[in-house]
């Protein structure tokens, strides 16, 4: 059989698959879901609408909506048992591992008995993920048992109820909903391809989920918002920002929050989260955070022409609405989550189970030493 050999580490460059879901770094802004440019989606959706559109392959119209979005409501409350488990998690657990924990454990409770639940699962996922994040942080860091079912319209505004225990401003809630666009879909990223590994040996989408969790979870991909957030909270003026970023350079330490393995120049997503971290900074009255942030982008661009990613002005945007840092990438899996699943479904309905080849760099055939003869 003739061997096509590819290169690049990381699969770059190689195309591993087809997908009618998005494009990254090709047309219009450089993100189109489903053929909308991912500018006119954070100006125009809501983020419930993105996920319809996602899910089930099309805008919905008024009707379609009101009703999506009344189920998505109604599926918001935990079972008791999933309650229980929660409460099991320390406060010093990392919320990824939380969200990791809360797919699989709903996968046991609510298992998906046949791929025609598929669509059922991805709406409960997507009502109940931020009610799991939000009911083990309020459970693990103040003893209450909140209750998940609220009557908010956006799943933005739901999560920010629970975690602060009031409804949102308007501004936080419009936040929350552009962000959760911004996060909700990106091709053949990792976590994804996790997820879509994951359903090409016909499991269950729980399990593809939560596959997908622990891959956003590492500072390369998802975790990167936490460990911008790290970084810009450490300097206390542009200046000391400059300084420790050009330290950090010339360590030559990975500055999380920048570059991106697809997109050369810019990450299309950076340019509407910085407007709304600049939106939020005004509202807190920010004259240091937002600032910090700015110079590092400059310093990142003029020294190394690096620039920012979706992560790294979601760290100031999220401080700013008073979300404790280590919850932030538990809401990229909030809004990842109708991505992930709507690749299973795609992967699902054209199937070949991915498994390719390796180049062995291993020795050559060796003899087989008996266990007292060996060094
Ligand atoms: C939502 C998301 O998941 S976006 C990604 C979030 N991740 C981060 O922000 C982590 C920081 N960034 C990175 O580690 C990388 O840019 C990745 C993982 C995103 C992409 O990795 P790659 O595709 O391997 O990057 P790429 O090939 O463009 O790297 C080119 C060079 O720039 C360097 N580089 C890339 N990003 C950075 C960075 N953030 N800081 C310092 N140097 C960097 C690489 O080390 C590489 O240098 P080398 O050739 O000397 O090894
Ligand atoms: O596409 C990637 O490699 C990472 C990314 O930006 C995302 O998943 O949103």
């Amino acid at each position: 059989m003739a061997e096509q050999k590819l290169s690049g580490a990381g699969l770059r460059g190689q195309s591993a698959g087809e997908t009618a879901l998005c494009t990254v770094g090709k047309s219009g802004s450089g993100l189109t879901y489903r053929g909308f440019d991912i500018q006119t989606l954070a100006n125009n959706a809501r983020f419930e609408e993105v996920a319809y559109l996602l899910l089930k392959g099309k805008l919905p119209n008024r009707a379609e909506l009101d009703a999506y979005v009344a189920r998505l409501k109604s599926l918001r409350g935990l079972p008791d048992a999933l309650r229980a488990v929660l409460e099991q998690i320390p406060a010093d657990a990392h919320p990824m591992d939380v969200m990791r924990t809360g797919a699989s454990m709903l996968g046991n409770l609510e298992t998906e008995e046949s791929f025609d639940a598929q669509q059922d699962v991805a709406d409960r996922f997507v009502a109940a993920l931020p009610s799991i994040i939000a009911y083990w942080y309020r459970f693990s860091h103040g003893g209450e048992r909140i209750e998940t079912q609220t009557d908010d319209d956006s799943t933005g505004a739901h999560f920010l109820h629970l975690l602060h225990g009031r409804a949102p401003s308007r501004l936080h809630a419009d936040a929350m909903n552009v962000s959760l666009i911004l996060y909700a879909e990106h091709e053949f990223n990792a976590s994804t391809f996790t997820a879509r590994v994951c359903a090409s040996t016909l499991s269950d989408l729980h399990s593809c989920v939560t596959g997908a969790i622990g891959t956003l979870r590492g500072p390369l991909h998802g975790g990167a918002n936490e460990a911008a957030m790290e970084m810009i909270e450490g300097f206390d003026s542009p200046d000391d920002a400059e300084r420790g970023m050009l330290e950090k350079l010339e360590r030559k330490e990975k500055i999380m929050g920048f570059g991106h393995a697809i997109y050369r120049e810019s990450d299309p997503r950076n340019a509407i989260i910085k407007k709304w971290a600049a939106k939020l900074a005004d509202d807190v009255g920010d004259s240091v955070l937002y600032p910090v942030s700015v110079r590092c982008e400059e310093v990142m661009w003029r020294e190394k022409k690096l620039f920012c990613n979706a992560d790294f002005f979601h760290a100031s945007a999220y401080h700013f609405m008073d979300i404790p840092t280590k919850l932030f990438t538990p809401i990229f899996v909030m809004a990842r989550v109708t991505g992930w699943c709507a690749h299973v479904f795609e992967q699902r309905a054209n199937n070949r189970i991915i498994r390719p080849s390796a180049d062995y760099t291993g020795p050559e055939h060796r003899d087989w030493v008996p266990i007292d003869q060996r060094d």
